[in-house]
């Protein structure tokens, strides 16, 4: 399948390193002329456009905006040249299917909240389209967004708490992985074995979470053995306030 990418930053390029392993994608790409695009088009193999016109004509299959989401609008108005056999998938953060509709009448049109995982298959996307959208390009768009993770589908009004979680929570995930590689230094260990000790620990405990569908709170008291070691940890956090500082982020990142 023909894939379009349109803004090749840190989104962009994860998406390319997720569909570049299957060798069924063709991946193709459009960035203003940049020199650190330019080398990751010869790294990634994926050909790169300058021009949004050029790149239109390739007729791709789906076309996936990755541009800052103030430009994002913008960009999209250029896409006229479309014809309905492409579909277009937002990644802009904020930006409502019904504004894309102003210009883009004639498209099926999919918003998502991807996360940076995606560049290693092990993405959350969190998936809204409009309600008349057909079950063939529904069908089409997850099968195709499932090479790059879980998809998640909500209702469009969900989409910024899931896209809060799932999207900037590998931010926060990055900082705890950040403490806990400093706490086993402090102790002595080195520094890759810190950074591989705090990823694998976090990798195990989310995917016992994902796999029994346990609550977290029961599996926490699975660690925390009567009068031992964990539960001394655990008051620790709660003094700290770490829980609060988890909620109050979300909700942070969410008002924007
Ligand atoms: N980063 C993340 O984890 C997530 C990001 N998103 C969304 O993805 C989008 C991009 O975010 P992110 O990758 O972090 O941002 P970046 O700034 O890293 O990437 C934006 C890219 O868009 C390019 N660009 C700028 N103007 C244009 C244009 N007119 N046409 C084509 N490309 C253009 C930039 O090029 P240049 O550098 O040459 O200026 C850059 O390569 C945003 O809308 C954001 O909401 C959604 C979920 C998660
Ligand atoms: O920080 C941002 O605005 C984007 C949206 C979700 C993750 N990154």
């Amino acid at each position: 399948m023909k894939i379009g990418i349109i803004g090749v930053g840190h989104m962009g390029t994860a998406i390319i390193e997720g569909l570049r392993v299957n060798p069924d994608n063709e991946i193709i790409a459009e960035n203003p002329v940049n020199p650190r695009v330019d080398k990751l088009a010869q790294e990634l193999g994926f050909s790169l456009y300058n021009d949004i016109n050029e790149f239109q004509k390739q007729k791709p299959e789906i076309i996936i905006l990755t541009t800052p989401a103030e430009i994002t609008l913008r960009v999209a108005n250029q896409l006229r040249q479309l014809d309905s056999s492409t579909i277009v998938i937002s990644a802009a953060a904020g930006i409502k299917i019904a504004e894309f509709r102003q210009f883009l009448s004639h498209l099926d049109i999919v918003r998502i909240i991807p996360n940076i995982p995606v560049s290693v298959n092990a993405g959350t996307i969190g998936l809204s389209c409009e309600d008349d959208l057909d079950e063939e390009s529904k069908t089409k768009v997850i099968n195709f967004l499932k090479q790059l993770g879980d998809v998640i589908p909500v209702k469009e009004n969900d989409l910024s708490i899931v896209g809060t979680i799932g999207g900037c929570g590998p931010a926060f995930v990055d900082i705890f992985l950040d403490a806990l590689g400093d706490a086993a230094v402090l102790n002595g260990l080195n520094r890759d074995t810190a950074n591989q000790l705090a990823a694998s620990m976090v990798e195990g405990s989310a995917k016992l979470a994902y796999r029994t569908k346990l609550a977290p709170a029961l599996l926490r008291d699975k660690v925390c053995s009567p009068g031992g070691t964990t539960i001394q940890g655990v008051q620790a956090l709660e003094k700290n306030g770490f829980r609060y500082a988890i909620m109050d982020a979300v909700n942070k990142a969410n008002k924007n």
